[in-house]
């Protein structure tokens, strides 16, 4: 049955152990724009709750989770397929939509407790086969980082997708539909 629900939660209210880095916010994105009025990562609570149990994870190993985004409004979805219509990549909004417009998904990075980077093989939203999950033309250190990410938030109820190192959709019980409810900044 699908819920449809408007209901979303600040992670930056939840908790102050993230780092941020909410490139949709900025000009440094593959849209060479800035689409969203603020970095506010918005989530469905079951998300954002499954994130904190994994960044807790990550902090026993001296890192934090850096998120790149999370809630995604469906019409900047269809401002992303205009630029890049391939569905390896971006998901199609006049399809399902994306995971991200149902505040299920988050792109996201790892960094050490200092700030430091943590080598993941490419930037985030690096469209080709370096992102790859199966890809393993890569050094052993960024193969074991990316199994670090994968690892910790599979198993706090988070899927990754076969295309892009930085995705995770939750695995939630409820069906919620796309939503195109703007970020609210205030
Ligand atoms: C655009 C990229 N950051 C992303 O999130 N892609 C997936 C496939 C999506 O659009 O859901
Ligand atoms: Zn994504």
């Amino acid at each position: 049955q699908e819920v449809s629900d408007t209901t979303f939660v600040d992670l930056s209210e939840l908790s102050n152990a993230f780092a941020y880095d909410m490139r949709y916010a900025t000009e440094n994105n593959f849209l060479k724009e800035q689409v969203y009025d603020c970095p506010k990562c918005l989530l469905r609570k079951e998300a954002a709750d499954a994130l904190i149990k994994a960044n807790e994870l990550f902090r026993e190993k001296g890192y934090r989770i850096k998120l790149f985004d999370c809630y995604r409004p469906l019409d900047i979805q269809k401002k992303m397929w205009e630029i890049y219509p391939n569905a390896t990549y971006v998901a199609n909004p006049y399809k399902s939509g994306s995971i991200h417009n149902r505040g299920l998904a988050v792109d996201l990075t790892i960094e050490k407790l200092d700030g430091t980077s943590v080598e993941m093989g490419t930037d985030f939203d690096f469209f080709g086969e370096a992102a790859h999950h199966d890809y393993n033309k890569l050094p052993y250190e960024v193969i074991e980082n990316r199994l670090l990410l994968k690892n910790t938030l599979e198993s706090v109820g988070f899927r990754p997708i076969s295309s892009e190192w930085w995705h995770y959709n939750f695995n939630s019980p409820n069906k919620y539909v796309p939503a195109n409810t703007p970020l609210d900044c205030n």
